[in-house]
């Protein structure tokens, strides 16, 4: 049980933590939506409440390096279980470095099969070295073993990225993966790729927002249906010419040879799915394992042997079969404050629902005793196009939830400043901070009328640098046509963390330090009037 503080009785109001999604901070105005937002709201609550800011990326979050940006899955991790593990990314990279990945049974398990039906060894995944949801060098590493262990054919299907890369360098990744292929083809390995398409047309969705993307995938990466091309590059090129898409938005294309699909996944195969995030593998797994489908109809279900490069949610066992043992993530601040009695309360749309539901408690799907999920359905558009997203529907539903005066504990994202930030669009990022705002000047007033305190913070930087900026010079890089090149990422910002406090006449505020995600989770048990889990970081709380 957690124990009682002795120095603080707890606020007797709900302590409500707000997640602007992707809001980070930079004190650099070029290109940050968020500096340019016009947001009277949030720049009145710099200035007259206590706030840090938090580290949100690389190591602070269980990243391999501090080179490497935040995302929500680590992000959220950290902030719900008050503690940095080590992530997939890690997990994997170390895993291949050592050995250790091909030694175990589910590896041993694909490659068997393949070999024992002389079937085809498939690998389908996000095609970059973003290290959010995947990275190529595990690809590779994966597919020269393949060769290594006598392994005659393997497939490739690549979903390619420019949303955790920049947004037109699919052709920087296929180029040189084409030579590495090159170099490993004999007349004993036969390997090629075979179909891809961009990550937000087909195959990656999440939280079942939109399972004809997933359907699209299925189409072009196991039947083989769809635009016909002779290699990667001139379909890269011929649908970047036609449609002026970036490359998540890519349509599907399918590699054929002598008018037949190349790759095809057929009965007795082996597919590996190599992401190792699991908001967006959940779909098309349960597509390949699921004996009982009932999500769309896929004309032909192959019997497969599958395999997820992580489990993606220990609750369901999905998949059955994968590579690397995921992070344990274990005493969760869900898990602790449920044990304590308090009622929790989670909410947000569709797109970043599992954010602070599944993330949240340590990619577990079922929820603690006594907590309650709310979720809004996303429009299913391009979001520069609705920059404000539900921001007013996920406002309406905590000023219910908090009035409610049920909960304990809630807590909510606001997607807009990442999901808007992805888009490339500066100005529609603009308006997403700015939506984020009006939310936040309706929800806090009553919070305070529930004698509560809020926490406003974010998972990761992204509307912060809206723009791609070379490195050595500083300057934002220009496309052809001489207009700034987009930045479509996350970034390696802090972000802030403000404690919105008007009923303790002051007895409370934040420490200054050297702080991150993981410190929240102690920081929000305080408030409650509880000692932190002797696993999680420590609280950034002062107490007068
Ligand atoms: O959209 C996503 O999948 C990632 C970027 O790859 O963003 P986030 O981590 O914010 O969910
Ligand atoms: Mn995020
Ligand atoms: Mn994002």
């Amino acid at each position: 049980m957690l124990k009682k503080l002795s120095a603080f009785e707890g606020i007797k109001g709900p302590i409500v933590t707000i997640v602007m999604d992707g809001v980070g901070y930079s004190p650099k105005e070029e290109g940050n939506a968020v500096a340019q937002a016009r947001k009277p709201y949030l720049d009145s609550l710099m200035k007259k409440y206590s706030h840090v800011l938090l580290k949100a990326h690389g190591t602070a979050v269980g990243m391999p390096s501090d080179a490497d940006m935040g995302n929500s899955e680590v992000g959220h991790n950290a902030i719900g279980a008050g503690q940095v593990y080590e992530q997939g990314a890690a997990l994997v990279a170390k895993s291949i470095q050592t050995g250790e990945i091909f030694k175990r049974d589910a590896w041993k398990e694909i490659t068997e099969n393949v070999r024992a039906k002389k079937s085809t060894l498939h690998f389908l995944g996000l095609f970059s070295d973003g290290n959010v949801h995947s990275n190529i060098e595990h690809l590779k590493a994966m597919i020269a073993e393949a060769k290594k262990e006598g392994i005659a054919k393997v497939r490739v299907h690549v979903l390619l990225d420019g949303r955790d890369v920049p947004e037109t360098s699919a052709l920087d990744y296929v180029g040189p993966f084409e030579k590495f292929l090159d170099e490993l083809r004999s007349p004993e390995f036969d390997v090629c790729i075979a179909s891809g398409g961009g990550r937000m047309k087909i195959t990656m969705d999440r939280y079942n927002a939109n399972w004809k993307m997933v359907e699209l995938g299925w189409k072009t990466h196991v039947l083989g249906e769809g635009r016909y091309f002779a290699n990667t590059t001139e379909a890269i090129n011929t649908l970047r010419a036609e449609t002026k898409a970036i490359d998540q938005d890519l349509p599907p294309f399918v590699i054929a040879k002598d008018g037949a699909p190349v790759g095809t996944i057929q009965d007795g195969d082996s597919v590996v799915y190599f992401n190792f995030r699991g908001d967006r593998s959940i779909e098309i797994t349960r597509a390949f394992e699921e004996e009982h489908f009932v999500e769309f109809d896929r004309v032909r279900f192959p019997k497969v042997t599958y395999a997820g490069m992580l489990q993606y949610d220990g609750d369901l066992k999905l998949p059955k079969r994968f590579l690397v043992p995921p992070p344990a993530i274990e005493n969760t601040s869900g898990e602790w404050f449920s044990k304590a009695g308090l009622k929790q309360f989670a909410c947000s749309e569709t797109q970043k629902y599992g954010h602070v539901t599944y993330f949240w408690n340590g990619n577990r799907s079922s929820k603690f005793d006594g907590e309650t999920y709310l979720e809004i359905p996303s429009d299913v558009v391009p979001f520069e196009q609705r920059p404000w997203m539900k921001s007013a529907e996920i406002t309406d539903s905590m000023i219910d939830a908090v009035a409610s005066g049920k909960y304990n504990v809630l807590r909510c994202n606001f997607p807009n400043g990442d999901m808007v930030g992805h888009t490339g669009s500066l100005r529609a990022a603009t308006m997403a901070v700015e939506a984020v705002d009006l939310g936040l000047a309706r929800l806090l007033p009553v919070i305070d009328a529930m004698g509560g305190v809020a926490i406003i913070t974010a998972d990761h930087g992204n509307a912060d640098e809206m723009y791609d900026v070379d490195k050595k010079t500083g300057l934002p890089k220009t496309n052809k046509d001489g207009s700034i090149k987009a930045k479509t990422s996350h970034t390696l910002n802090p972000v802030p963390c403000i404690l919105y406090d008007n009923v303790t006449g002051g007895r409370l505020s934040l420490k200054e330090g050297s702080w991150g995600l993981s410190n929240l989770a102690a920081t929000t048990a305080n408030l409650l009037g509880f000692e932190k889990h002797e696993s999680w970081d420590d609280s950034m709380l002062l107490i007068k």
